[in-house]
């Protein structure tokens, strides 16, 4: 691929070119004038040339244009330093490696060293008199090691890159770690596969070395100022201690050891990291699989070959994982009641997952119900379930932004020419970053008819154009819009259909009516949603299309008793988790608490209200009595009811006692002007 692209080409335009062209330095005459290893043959099997003379002076030009003479002069008298600190550090390495000292050798000969020629006092003086300061002597032994250990990890980068598997294998052995990085980013395994040294790779794999991570290393400049590294210091390190053979300026950031053997189109390294578990769909920080950088041949085709591979076992572990821990499950870890809206929504996304739905239309779904039920929150766990990185691939669009025929442009961007242009719209902005993503259109009710003409192209078509004619394809994406539109018949026929659920478990003699309460015993009934709620929508949304391409009409149902229960447990565990964690206090309740604070439900905030009624009356407490110190560290304290007071005509309250260590408690007396209850 890359040898069809004429050289002059590659070298003056190499940004338009393939990510492949992009990363590898290719010029032959700087390789010539390197003077490489590589035979006349190994370069023409392999594009990675060497420019390092020419990328050094590069980097030289670049620093310096525009910049006085001093700056040169500066470089002319930094370089040979660095070069020597560079030398002096290879040096030590090699030494280390090839002797094969243990720990203690290493430091005993640095010790006698420094003793010998008496310039020196670290190890001397610490033996000398510095034992007795136990203190500085156990700082000292732990940077000691410290150092050691680094020192040895820099062993090992150098064993691989100049491959001795031996020392390799030593150091290993002797416990450096085989993920060890080197203080620019790259590990020993990315060494050796960009160096395409077999046997290296081979004992790292063994030894257990990570073939899926990245690289910290991105591109020379960056790093320069990520680290406060001088760029030709980055530069020599690179190119002396990585690889000569890439290029400056590419980004490496994420490239793992698959990457880079795929670079150095090495077949036998490739197929290594792969057998012991490489990921090939593994993406670097600029998004590239490692097959993006493969020359066509044989590279390619192994990369290929293990894709589908991967791709097919990962569809069975994911449906091997579905099949162990269904998303119906998953959901009500998180949401609490809302029964039959998770087996709606959970039932769509099997019928997605498996192959089973119509791949020209994207999932949509209408989330109907009061406020604070959990329409957001089903939205953010399938979105979680969905993706991975949550923040791609979860869109959330208030529609009260959208309220506004102009507003459309900031929708999906202005056309060219008009304010904005350039900016793009906020929707087609994050629908490019994740195609696939659940996008969640907030209070829909609340948008502009020409934003809704928007959205209804964008479900038909499942795709997408932006103000600068760019079309995104989003069939995968799933869209739900919320509404509170028609809560109040929901919520009435909830009630009711749970009314008469209860009367006829109670002509049955139910003994227990917990059991009658669940809201998954009611069903809105088909008749409920076609004479009553279609006809809101219609009047409303006043076309037929736009309800017609909503693939599901959800549900949500207010609380009912035993559902408000787990939702102040819920609550009251959040508040206890966050005592334990920041002072070490212990809070434990009973029931009639739940039952008291269950009390505070306002059917019109739903779950908001239960966290408000835990805020007032137990938060508040508990911050009062932190403030007056009343709360001695690591003290349990316990939530009772109060009971109401009859002569008083006080109302049942919440009191804060602390148990003491024989298990008696004693009431804290809050002191007023904070009260509160009130
Ligand atoms: N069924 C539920 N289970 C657990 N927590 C819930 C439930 N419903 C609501 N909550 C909690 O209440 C808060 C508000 O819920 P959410 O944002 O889902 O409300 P909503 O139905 O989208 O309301 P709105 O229409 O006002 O946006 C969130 O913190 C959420 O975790």
């Amino acid at each position: 691929m890359l040898s069809s692209v004429p050289t002059r080409l590659i070298a003056r335009r190499s940004r338009s070119l393939s990510p492949c062209s992009r990363v590898l330095q290719t010029s032959a005459s700087g390789a010539a004038c390197q003077g490489i290893r590589e035979t006349p043959a190994e370069i023409k099997r392999n594009p990675i040339v060497s420019t390092s003379r020419v990328s050094r002076r590069g980097i030289l030009a670049e620093e310096t244009t525009g910049a006085s003479t001093k700056q040169l002069v500066q470089y002319h008298h930094l370089a040979p330093r660095w070069l020597s600190n560079l030398e002096n550090r290879r040096g030590s390495w090699a030494a280390l490696a090839s002797r094969g000292r243990n720990n203690n050798q290493y430091w005993e000969e640095s010790g006698q060293r420094d003793g010998g020629d008496g310039r020196r006092t670290g190890g001397g003086a610490s033996r000398a008199g510095v034992a007795s300061a136990g203190v500085l002597s156990a700082a000292a032994v732990a940077f000691c090691l410290k150092k050691d250990s680094d020192n040895k990890g820099d062993a090992l980068l150098e064993a691989a890159r100049t491959n001795n598997s031996e020392d390799v294998a030593r150091l290993v052995k002797e416990g450096v770690d085989p993920n060890h990085r080197h203080r620019l980013g790259w590990t020993a395994l990315m060494v050796a596969a960009i160096t395409r040294q077999h046997s290296v790779v081979k004992v790292l794999l063994e030894a257990g070395a990570d073939p899926n991570s990245g690289d910290h290393f991105n591109n020379v400049y960056d790093t320069s100022r990520e680290k406060g590294i001088h760029s030709l210091e980055v530069l020599v390190s690179r190119e002396d201690e990585f690889s000569s053979r890439l290029s400056s300026r590419a980004g490496f950031r994420g490239c793992t050891a698959l990457h880079y053997a795929t670079l150095a189109d090495d077949p036998r390294t490739v197929r290594m990291l792969l057998e012991a578990g490489a990921n090939p769909l593994q993406t670097n920080g600029l998004g590239h699989t490692a097959r993006a950088y493969a020359k066509e041949g044989e590279v390619s085709t192994i990369l290929q070959e293990f894709e589908g591979k991967f791709q097919e076992a990962q569809a069975r572990r994911e449906a091997e994982e579905r099949r162990r821990f269904p998303l119906e499950r998953r959901l009500k870890e998180h949401i609490i009641g809302q029964e039959g809206a998770i087996n709606t929504v959970a039932s769509a996304i099997r019928r997605k997952e498996n192959g089973w739905y119509d791949e020209e239309h994207p999932l949509v779904f209408l989330f109907l119900g009061s406020s604070g039920i959990g329409k957001t929150e089903l939205a953010k766990q399938v979105a979680r379930y969905m993706h991975k990185d949550i923040k791609k691939g979860f869109i959330r669009m208030d529609m009260s932004e959208f309220q506004e025929k102009h507003e459309v442009a900031k929708f999906i961007g202005s056309p060219p020419g008009y304010v904005g242009h350039e900016e793009g719209g906020q929707l087609t902005k994050l629908l490019k970053a994740c195609p696939n993503a659940v996008v969640l259109f907030d209070e829909v009710d609340k948008a502009h008819p020409d934003v809704l003409t928007i959205m209804l192209q964008l479900f038909d078509e499942g795709r997408l154009t932006d103000g600068k004619g760019k079309t995104i394809e989003c069939k995968d994406a799933i869209f739900i819009m919320t509404s509170n539109i028609a809560s109040d018949e929901i919520a009435q026929h909830a009630l009711q259909l749970r009314e008469e659920a209860e009367a006829i478990s109670r002509r049955k003699l139910a003994d227990n009516l917990e059991d009658v309460q669940k809201s998954d015993d009611i069903k809105i009934s088909r008749q409920f949603k076609e004479s009553v709620i279609r006809p809101i929508l219609k009047a409303h949304y006043r076309r037929d299309e736009f309800l017609g391409r909503i693939n599901e009409i959800v549900y949500f149902l207010p609380f009912c008793h035993s559902e408000l229960l787990q939702l102040v447990s819920k609550e009251l565990n959040f508040w206890a988790k966050k005592a334990k964690q920041r002072h070490d206090i212990t809070l434990q309740w009973e029931r009639p608490v739940l039952e008291l604070l269950a009390g505070g439900y306002n059917m019109h905030y739903g779950a908001r209200s239960i966290k408000h009624e835990v805020e007032r009356r137990v938060v508040n407490q508990l911050a009062a009595a932190y403030e007056q110190e009343l709360l001695p560290k690591g003290c349990t304290l316990r939530l009772s009811v109060q009971p109401e007071d009859l002569e008083e005509r006080s109302t049942p309250s919440l009191r804060l006692e602390v148990v003491g260590e024989d298990s008696k408690s004693r009431t804290l007396d809050i002191r007023p002007p904070l009260s509160p209850e009130h």
